[in-house]
């Protein structure tokens, strides 16, 4: 199939935008011809004798197709909360072209069957490309290894317990060395169970406020401070899931001074909402970490624009109605992520003027590629036609009830937001389009 984007607004590197006609024939970007050349001449000289779909980008941004290092998608086991092809086409809708899939599941994704099963269903869904990682430990429970071997070889692209920490520090050693002996990344959800027992929100305001037990910041950051001194001694690539301190923050930027082969990653909710924004016993405003003090959140921010925070993901965590319904206590963590997460940082970072587009951009892209090593990520000639098509003019509120995931747990409802993904592009075959979906109601 050859698909030809015409009049697209492309970032230069450089925060510029420039007009591109981009021409893709299988799966790649075949061409990228400048604006001033004309796209009628164009699709009549190299059109010639194919079957060539037009879209006319005028107006809207064109990025590498956005990419989002942690999610869950609940398959299997947990269909009522997603599956892989609600997920995706979720993932899709928020622009979102490759994602990486977190291993608790039922079964937990710590054996080469639930790997392979997870990359059949997406493939059969189709819609985006799916990386799932695999367990560290043996139905995440922390006791014993999984088969890192076995697990790589059914194309588990890293290692991670996400959900929990890994409570045993040599067993998050012996974790490293493994993983570094095969070249793959060990990934942490960073929490000390013994300083979070029977708390659902963070140590500060409104835990105060409402008499709740807190969540306090060290849970966090001693897994962090750990780990870092084991990556420093195993040399593993260690990255750090979902910081939402400024303790963790301040360990990562020394590991970083000092040559420690360590990345990070920040969720949109952390660097907007502070644990003061939470407007009451909601549990969609729940989720782990849970929000912290605007001092936490200034620092995300600012971890991010110095680099000291690597990517942006969302961690889309969908939960049901029903569980969500239990109130802040009981329901469990999570909130949905990959339909607001571009607009929400497009409203509340590039248009307020603190964030160029460029780095916004770049922080969900090509950093979350060179981080992971991806092919993708880039928008150039010669690489895969993984593309997003952004209108950076309209308003739109946010709206659960139209979200493609299953899961309405979001704190965002309501939220007039710019920067809305219009259409989708993985491998060069338009998934989603806004078009089709409003023909189609
Ligand atoms: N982030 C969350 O609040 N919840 C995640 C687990 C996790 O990411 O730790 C989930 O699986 O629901
Ligand atoms: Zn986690
Ligand atoms: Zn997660």
């Amino acid at each position: 199939m050859t698909l030809f984007i015409k009049n697209a607004n492309v970032l230069n590197g450089n925060n510029e935008l420039k007009i591109k006609h981009i021409w893709i024939e299988n799966n790649s970007i075949k061409h990228l011809f400048t604006g001033d050349q004309n796209a009628a001449e164009l699709l009549v000289q190299y059109g010639a004798g194919k079957e060539v779909t037009e879209i006319d980008a005028s107006g809207k941004l064109v990025t590498p197709g956005l990419i989002d290092m942690h999610v869950h998608l609940r398959e299997p086991g947990f269909e009522h909360k997603e599956t892989i092809a609600t997920g995706t086409a979720s993932a899709a809708k928020g622009g979102f072209t490759t994602i990486a899939c977190m291993p608790n599941t039922r079964p937990v994704t710590d054996n080469a069957d639930t790997v392979k099963l997870v990359l059949d269903k997406a493939a059969e869904a189709g819609s985006v490309k799916v990386l799932p990682y695999a367990a560290i430990t043996l139905n995440e429970l922390g006791r014993e290894l999984t088969d890192f071997t076995a697990l790589k070889a059914a194309g588990a692209i890293g290692f991670t317990d996400d959900g929990v920490g890994v409570q045993n520090a040599q067993m998050m050693k012996n974790a490293m060395a493994l993983a570094a002996s095969m070249d793959m990344p060990v990934i942490a959800h960073c929490e000390d169970d013994s300083l979070v027992v029977g708390a659902s929100v963070s140590e500060g305001e409104f835990a105060r406020k409402h008499g709740l037990k807190g969540i306090p910041n060290e849970s966090e950051a001693i897994h962090v401070g750990r780990d870092i001194l084991l990556a420093e001694a195993t040399g593993v690539h260690y990255h750090v899931c979902h910081v939402s301190t400024e303790q963790s923050i301040r360990l990562i930027r020394l590991a970083k001074s000092i040559g420690v082969k360590v990345t990070a990653e920040v969720c949109p909710h952390h660097l907007i909402l502070s644990d003061e924004d939470i407007p009451g016993m909601d549990a969609n405003w729940k989720m782990n970490p849970p929000l912290r003090t605007p001092r936490d959140v200034e620092a995300c921010i600012q971890a991010l624009e110095d680099g000291t925070i690597d990517i942006i993901v969302t961690d889309h965590a969908p939960h049901s109605e029903e569980e969500k319904a239990k109130g802040m206590e009981l329901a469990p963590f999570g909130i949905v992520g990959f339909e607001t997460a571009f607009p929400l940082l497009y409203t509340k970072f590039v248009k307020t003027g603190r964030w160029s587009l460029q780095m916004l951009v770049d922080r969900m892209t090509s950093d979350p590629a060179k981080v992971f090593r991806l092919p993708t990520g880039r928008l150039e000639q010669g690489a895969p036609a993984d593309l997003t098509v952004i209108d950076l003019e309209t308003e739109q509120v946010v709206d659960p009830t139209t979200f493609a995931t299953k899961g309405k747990n979001t704190p965002f409802t309501n939220w007039t937001l710019q920067g809305w993904p219009q259409t989708t592009i993985v491998d060069g075959q338009v998934v989603w389009s806004q078009e089709a979906t409003a023909s189609k109601a």
